[in-house]
Order: structure tokens, then sequence, then C-alpha cells
């Protein structure tokens, strides 16, 4: 069995309102080991969103992680100061959210985002960027000409992939992806998420795949935790998940999915 990369202990984030702190996420524990894809499921408002912001430390108040662990290869992420969370994030951790394709500079031409990221994190030159730029759109199947391209020039499934490809020129050794397809179209959205476990398993990072789709996340995660009102009610293997859930919720949320899934049984791959 692979090793632990992200180990999350007994984490509890509140919302400050004017009404009394609102638990949004409580007491949850859970691990990604290195090269796995962990997919959190679970209704919309259930807390997956706040994990996420949580791991990154990006949650902004009303949001309070009140308490536990976020240890990233054995190193407090909660504990660290901000100068030194810099490094992590992008670096260590990407991130790749619903709104992504809409977070890229529509003033800039793509291989300048690139640039951009490149020269802050790793002091990049503008050939070096270039080159990496070359790597990534290649690893991600857009021809390397359409870098002097403008956003808006490209699909939104393409703007999504060059969203990953961004992520991915920073090697990070995990990848966030908080409904990362959701505002694509079926076909796109299947075709992306194949690209990430193909780049998953070239490239090694693990991934941690946030959606309210659990017949997708089965399709492409190793393991699966399903959160219901702020609590991890259930971790397991993709195929005890799909094929002998032991939660009540768990069973509910299957089956309010018509078919059943393939599971994607990748247990020995790690
Ligand atoms: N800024 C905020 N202030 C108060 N409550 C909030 C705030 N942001 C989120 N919440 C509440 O925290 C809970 C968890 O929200 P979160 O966005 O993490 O859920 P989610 O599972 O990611 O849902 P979705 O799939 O809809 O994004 C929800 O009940 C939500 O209403």
């Amino acid at each position: 069995m692979s090793e632990v990369l992200l180990d999350i202990q007994n984490l509890s984030v509140d919302y400050l309102t004017d009404k009394g702190a609102f638990q949004a996420v409580r007491e949850v524990s859970f691990q990604i080991r290195r090269g796995e894809l962990f997919g959190l499921a679970g209704e919309s408002g259930c807390g997956k969103s706040t994990i996420a912001y949580a791991i990154t430390r990006l949650a902004k108040p009303p949001a309070w992680t009140r308490g536990g662990r976020i240890l990233l290869d054995g190193q407090d992420i909660l504990a660290l100061p901000e100068d030194e969370l810099r490094h992590i994030r992008w670096r260590k951790i990407g991130m790749v959210f619903q709104s992504a394709m809409n977070s890229l500079n529509p003033l800039l031409r793509v291989e300048a985002q690139f640039h951009d990221v490149l020269r802050l994190h790793k002091g990049y030159s503008r050939a070096q960027s270039r080159a990496r730029a070359e790597d990534m759109f290649r690893l991600v199947g857009i021809p390397t000409d359409r870098l002097g391209h403008y956003p808006h020039q490209f699909s939104g499934g393409m703007r999504q992939r060059i969203v990953i490809a961004i992520c991915l020129a920073l090697h990070p050794e995990l990848i966030i992806m908080d409904e990362p397809t959701t505002a694509l179209d079926v076909v796109v959205q299947r075709e992306i998420l194949e690209q990430v476990v193909d780049l998953q398993q070239s490239q090694g990072f693990s991934v941690l795949f946030i959606t309210h789709d659990l017949h997708l996340m089965a399709q492409i995660c190793h393991r699966i935790g399903v959160m219901l009102k702020g609590e991890l009610v259930e971790v397991g293997d993709t195929v005890q998940i799909s094929t002998a859930p032991r939660h009540d919720y768990t069973r509910k949320l299957w089956s309010a999915i018509p078919v059943l899934p393939t599971a994607r049984h990748l247990e020995g791959s790690l």
C-alpha cells in the first residue's frame, strides 16, 4: 500500500454567522495516499467545498477552522505561517474549481499566463516557461501553436484543460478538483475526466475529486468518502461503496441514481 500524502484528522469548520456558529464540517478524518484518486461525495451543502477550502487555507471569514489537523507529507498546513503556505499552494497542492475556466485572464495570451505562474513559483525565464507550456499543452492534447491565443478563442472544455495544464506545470503532489467539469456538457466532461485519469497514472499525483455525481465519481476514483450534513459517514474502496455500502445514506444516494455504476476497480494499482 502506498504511503499517505494527505492526512486529515478531526477537521471541524464553522461559519460564524449572526445567528451563531454553523458547524459545516464536524470531526472529519480521512487520508489520501500518493497516486490515489479520492472522491468526496454527498448532496449539496454537506460541506465538501468547505473541506477543499480548508485544505488550501483559502477559506475566508466567516469560515473558521475550529479544530483538527491537515497533514501534507507530515507537515500541518493549519499550523504554517502564511509565507510558507504560499510555497505549498500551487507547488504542492493544485486547485481546479468549477469556475476555473473563467479564472483565466481574458486580456492575456495563454502563454503569458503560464509564464506568470512559472516565473512566480519557479523563477522561470520566458523561454523556460514556453518550453514547459508546450509540454503541458501536448500533455492535455492542445496544439502548441495555440499558446499565443487568448482565452476567448478556446471552447469551455479547452479552457478547463488549460487550467488543468497550468496547474500541472508546477508538478503538484495533490490536485483538488471541486466540481471541475460540472459547467461542461456531458461528452466534454467525460473526455476531460478520462484525461485526468490518464495524466494521474502517468504523472503520479494524487487527486481529491469533489462532486455530487456519485456515478461519475465511482468511474474514476479508487476510494470514496460519503458526507452527510458535515460528517463523513462512510469511507471505502469504490467497489465496496458501490456494491456493498454500509451506511443507509450511501444506499440512499445510490438509489437516487437510475443505473448502477461500473466501478473502476483499481485496487492493487496503488
Ligand atoms: N459563507 C458562508 N456563510 C454561512 N454558511 C455558509 C457559507 N458558505 C457555506 N455555508 C454553509 O456551509 C454548508 C456547507 O457548504 P459547502 O459549500 O461546503 O457544501 P458543498 O457540499 O460543497 O455543497 P455544494 O455541492 O452545493 O457546493 C452549507 O450548509 C452552506 O450553506
